[in-house]
């Protein structure tokens, strides 16, 4: 997943670079027009020579190309260096080019970040379209994403969801003696935790996060997850590919691929172990476990053999690796916003609480069973994937071919951005869209599932993401526990009206400032 500027330490040098450049070509520029010569090419923001488009974008990306779409169209061709780069920023644009022309849209471009990262696009997420990745998605979602194999994961979910629970709980209770019972929580660690325990569970069998065992620290994850965000710039300008050396980005690449691989490693080779210790010597069965886990699966299918299609230890790594990076931080993300936005609205939280509270009437935990009849949670979650799609920009894809597109001419290869978040506010879809207003999907049936191009937090077409039940359940079993054991304020002396709501920059665009709230057990 190529990625624009995301952490900033790692770019300064480039920075540099690039503004020396631009100061010594800028006498050289000749006026240009504020659009391309080409007429049947999308409008373009005038650009420089060599880094085309690139002084445009800021430390957040996807603000900087909302700005300049409002400028210049829901279709606008930049250029990234020698990389032409189509933003796409409305609903029917988004439609035209997931639904009626996916297929010609369905490539992911290659980066040089996601080659050491991703094993040379072994994964689902990077890699290019054709039978390789079609295999892989379809492994995946039969062996793990899958409605069914979704449902079947409720125990885990129940399970960690009321670990969560009862730890908020106990810091409420070694408080109870002093003079207040609220204990302050960091909500972004509880979530991480949450998301990450729960996909170690049905993924590799047992939770690996540094809480049971330290091997797979939370660090190292977003270590992995803040390269993502960054830009090689080589990718861009070939001929400056050794800044990328100078600067240690590679470096830095290749130290974290390591450490992962090493993890991912030492998970492959427990579970062979542990199946040869099973009896006899086998691959093909865990007799002691109540459930195989998707390593297990994934071993199993190695050892077979499905027409035409291996599945090596890299490729099984890799699809370890994306149900990660794909799911942790983007369900976690989500679960911050949503919370976020409940308290700076207290009439939509409380109304989230009164629906909970009357529907469960005392039992003492929410369960999956619960969830249909909690209606206006649902429309609490959409309302948060409207505002703030923890993907705001989807992830980059590239047309295969050329074709047209409300009659422009897009070029073969030119990589393609969705602004996501800007089609989720734009007046034209939403009545005021800036405000949070779960409501206005009441007698709508715009939903987040990659059928209405107005909301598309999870994608749609061929290369939508394929966790969206997996992610969606979670949430919403969380936030219903969280809003039915507890009544949340904000920390003592913090007002509403001064929360910041600023985004990080990165793949994921998460809550910049941490979010500490106040949680006080709802019953005894
Ligand atoms: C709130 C949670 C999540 C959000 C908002 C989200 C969002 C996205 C988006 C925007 C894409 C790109 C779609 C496109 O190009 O059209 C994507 C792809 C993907 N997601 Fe998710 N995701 C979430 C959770 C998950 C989970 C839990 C998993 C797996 C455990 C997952 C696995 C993937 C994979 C494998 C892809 C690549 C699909 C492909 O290239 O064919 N995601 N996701």
């Amino acid at each position: 997943m190529l990625q624009l500027l995301g952490t900033s330490d790692l770019l300064q040098p480039v920075s540099f670079a690039l503004v020396a450049i631009f100061l010594i070509l800028l006498y050289k520029w000749s006026s240009a027009s504020a659009t391309t010569a080409n007429n049947s090419l999308p409008p373009s923001p005038p650009k420089l020579p060599i880094i085309g488009n690139f002084h445009q974008l800021g430390l957040h990306p996807h603000r900087s190309l909302l700005a300049l779409s409002k400028r210049h169209g829901p279709l606008m061709l930049l250029h990234f260096g020698s990389v032409p780069v189509l933003v796409v920023s409305s609903a029917e644009a988004a439609r035209e080019i997931m639904k009626t022309h996916d297929i010609a849209f369905s490539n992911r471009p290659k980066s040089t970040i996601y080659e050491k990262l991703a094993y040379n696009y072994k994964d689902i997420a990077t890699a290019p379209y054709g039978e390789y990745w079609r295999q892989m998605k379809s492994i995946c979602v039969l062996n793990l994403l899958s409605n069914k194999m979704v449902r079947s994961f409720r125990a885990v979910r129940e399970e960690e969801t009321q670990h969560m629970i009862n730890k908020i709980k106990d810091s409420c209770s070694i408080l109870s003696s002093s003079s207040s019972s609220s204990s302050v929580l960091n909500l972004r660690e509880m979530f991480v935790t949450l998301t990450n325990d729960v996909i170690c569970r049905v993924a590799l069998g047992s939770k690996y996060s540094g809480e049971e065992g330290g091997k797979m620290s939370k660090e190292i994850i977003k270590e992995f997850v803040e390269l993502l965000g960054t830009t090689d710039i080589g990718d861009y300008i070939p001929w400056l590919s050794w800044l990328s050396h100078v600067n240690g980005l590679h470096a830095k690449i290749d130290k974290v691929a390591k450490q992962f691989d090493d993890f991912l490693e030492s998970v492959v080779q427990e579970h062979i172990d542990q199946m040869s210790k099973s009896g006899n010597d086998e691959r093909v069965h865990v007799e002691n476990k109540e459930q195989k886990d998707f390593v297990d699966i994934l071993l199993g299918i190695q050892e077979g053999s499905l027409a035409g299609f291996s599945l090596d230890r890299v490729g099984i790594k890799a699809l370890i690796l994306d149900m990660f990076i794909a799911g942790t931080d983007t369900t976690s993300a989500t679960l911050v916003w949503t919370m976020a936005e409940l308290i700076r609205n207290p009439r939509i939280l409380r109304k989230a609480q009164d629906e909970v509270r009357e529907v469960l009437k005392g039992k003492r935990k929410v369960e999956e069973t619960d969830l249909s009849e909690l209606v206006y949670l649902k429309l609490v979650l959409k309302e948060s994937f409207r505002l703030h799609p923890p993907a705001p920009l989807l992830l980059p894809r590239e047309t295969l071919e050329s074709c047209t597109i409300e009659g422009y001419e897009i070029p073969a290869n030119t990589m393609v951005f969705v602004l996501a978040k800007m089609v989720g506010s734009d007046p034209k879809c939403w009545e005021n869209p800036k405000e949070f207003l779960p409501e206005r999907f009441m007698d709508s049936s715009v939903d987040y599932k990659g059928n209405h191009f107005e909301l598309l937090p999870f994608g749609a077409g061929r290369r939508g993401c394929p966790g969206m039940n997996f992610a969606a359940k979670l949430i919403e079993l969380a936030l219903a526990n969280l809003l039915y054991c507890f009544d949340w304020e904000l920390p003592h002396r913090v007002r509403r009206e001064d929360m910041d709501m600023e985004e990080a920059a990165g793949l994921t665009v998460a809550k910049k400032v941490p979010l500490f709230l106040a949680a006080r057990p709802a019953y005894p």
